[in-house]
């Protein structure tokens, strides 16, 4: 697919509430004229014979612009840092929201960690773009102009070897600064895959340990970290390989600026200077300005690894914007006045669904669960029982056909309202770093601590509690059994009484006989009251719930509801 250019932050594109800020900082290098002007001046009034006394007029001038340049550059300094502040927090929260406005069975979606590490840590090489670059480019646009036009006021020469030598600079930036780019994207892919494969195997880490694969892993860590190190190393030579040379050239064009005027002042080479021969005032007012001109162009080529890394980020932020599976009423606040009932009906008419780029899993299929019913829903393996449970969750949009929930359709507008009113209890709910109580309760509003302690005892996790009081459980729920797991999602469940629509994915898969038999009395006493549709292989289960319904096979007939 063709990927579109990144957006440019508006600081970079066109005039953005810092345009002032960037053109303090950048006009305040003009002062040095000035300043320059001031100083030759006194230096060619003392060559005259002139007192010290003369001198502190212009020393105290010199000394006004000096300020005026600083605080110049110091205020823009401070309103473009709170600016692209701001502007970075709005990308990150832009790229957020478009995770969050993702479909949780989006497979395109990029893993976690790696997410993770462009929002938090990769983003952060967009600020000295801002703050560094943008202001250091107009600094060339502006400065060197100005300045060859004053020296050429004085010495046309003067001012052709400064024009001369200046785009040999920006020549060779251009030439280093592609190299740059694609070393910088190259970094940013290898560390933010690192974060991601290590996030992923620290999370699976009992996995690993259990197959042996630790030391192979411990060796894949050490191979990425060394091809981080290496392409770090490729990224600085060409920093260091990039101001080399605008030094080299920034010394020439002064160098040769110098030997003009020193040999101009000798009487050695009489033109360039409009037919009358430059005064020492006049001689070092151009000597004074010919690093001045080159000084912009040197930041510039400074901090041009910052636009480099700063896009590259861009682009990675953009990447984590770009389309994908959406999630119906992702962003939307839930619509509390949503009347479904205390157990709502669920149904399906007419669904069609095919998950990108497969064959269809559902053709006008019909489903219809009464008020209140308990159903299992079973079905071989990949018959679509997750998915159409998920569909029923509105965790992913339908190709065609309707979901009611209590007889409200299910779109992109009433499914968070909908999505409230309901619990997902699945095998391996998200394990937070943090406390048993901090898992159940997950800082939602309403939930007391009363409620999460009836939880925590009705859902037999009282053991894990006791066991280590006060303990954060590990990110992933490293250590908890797969029982204890379910009993956390039934928890969860518990502490929302708002939920009338269980839906529940294979409860009892991988537990033993005792366990699932404990988990399926706390499913039935917790469905007490609320429609539940339970997705499971297990026939002990199944013959527990009111009905049982093979997938392909319409739930009901809907005349008999
Ligand atoms: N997020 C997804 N993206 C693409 N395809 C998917 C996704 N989730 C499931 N599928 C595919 O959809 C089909 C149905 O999967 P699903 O998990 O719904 O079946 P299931 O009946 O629940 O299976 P099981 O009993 O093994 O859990 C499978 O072929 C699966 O590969």
């Amino acid at each position: 697919m063709h990927r579109s250019q990144p957006r440019r932050p508006a600081l970079l594109t066109g005039p953005g509430p810092a345009r002032g800020a960037t053109l303090a900082m950048s006009g305040a290098a003009l002062l040095w004229i000035p300043q320059a002007a001031l100083l030759a001046h006194a230096v060619g009034r003392l060559a005259q014979g002139a007192g010290l006394v003369d001198m502190l007029l212009p020393a105290l001038a010199f000394l006004v612009l000096g300020v005026l340049r600083a605080s110049s550059e110091a205020w823009g300094a401070r309103r473009l840092f709170a600016v692209s502040r701001s502007q970075l927090t709005a990308m990150r929260q832009a790229a957020v929201q478009a995770l969050a406005a993702r479909s949780p069975l989006d497979r395109a979606r990029l893993p976690s960690g790696q997410a993770a590490s462009i929002v938090a840590e990769q983003a952060e090489a967009v600020l000295p773009w801002l703050l560094r670059y943008g202001p250091a480019r107009m600094r060339v646009l502006l400065a060197p102009p100005v300045i060859a036009l004053v020296v050429c006021y004085f010495s046309w020469l003067a001012a052709l070897i400064l024009v001369l030598a200046a785009p040999l600079i920006p020549l060779f930036m251009a030439v280093i600064g592609w190299r740059a780019k694609a070393a910088s994207e190259a970094q940013l892919q290898l560390v933010g895959g690192m974060s991601g494969f290590l996030l992923d195997r620290l999370r699976g880490l009992s996995t690993l340990r259990a197959l042996g694969a630790v030391d192979a892993t411990a060796r894949r860590v050490r191979a990425s970290g060394e091809a981080v190190r290496a392409s770090t190393m490729r990224v600085l030579r060409i920093a260091f390989l990039s101001s080399t040379a605008l030094e080299l050239f920034s010394a020439l064009g002064v160098a040769l600026v110098a030997v003009y005027v020193g040999f101009h002042l000798l009487g050695e080479i009489g033109p360039g200077s409009w037919g009358s021969r430059l005064t020492l005032a006049e001689g070092l007012f151009v000597l004074l300005l010919a690093p001045a001109f080159f000084e912009p162009l040197r930041e510039l080529a400074a901090v041009w690894h910052d636009k480099a890394a700063g896009e590259a980020a861009l682009e990675a932020l953009d990447k984590l914007q770009a389309a994908g599976l959406p999630l119906p009423g992702a962003l939307q606040e839930p619509d509390e006045a949503l009347c479904i009932g205390r157990a709502p009906s669920v149904d399906i008419e007419g669904l069609r669904f095919a998950h990108p780029g497969e064959a269809p899993l559902f053709d006008n299929q019909d489903v219809y669960v009464r008020v209140g019913e308990h159903v299992a829903l079973v079905g071989p393996s990949g018959s679509g029982k997750t998915t159409l449970l998920s569909m029923i969750a509105g965790l992913v949009p339908v190709d065609s056909g309707t979901v009611r929930i209590g007889g409200v359709p299910l779109d992109a507008g009433s499914a968070a309202g909908l999505r409230a009113r309901m619990a997902w209890i699945g095998q391996k709910p998200h394990v937070f770093a943090g406390s048993v109580r901090a898992n159940v309760a997950l800082e939602r509003d309403g939930v007391t601590v009363d409620a999460v302690s009836h939880a925590v005892a009705r859902a037999g996790l009282g053991r894990i509690e006791h066991a280590t009081p006060g303990e954060s459980l590990g990110e992933g729920g490293l250590g908890l059994s797969g029982g204890e797991l379910v009993r956390l999602a039934l928890a969860r469940a518990m502490c929302a009484p708002h939920a009338g629509l269980l839906l529940v994915d294979e409860p009892t898969a991988h537990l033993d006989r005792d366990t699932a038999a404990g988990v399926i009395e706390a499913l039935l006493q917790l469905a007490q009251g609320r429609t539940m549709i339970v997705a499971t292989h297990d026939l002990a289960l199944a013959a527990r719930l009111g009905r049982v319904v093979r997938l392909g096979e319409p739930l009901i007939q809907r005349s008999a509801a």
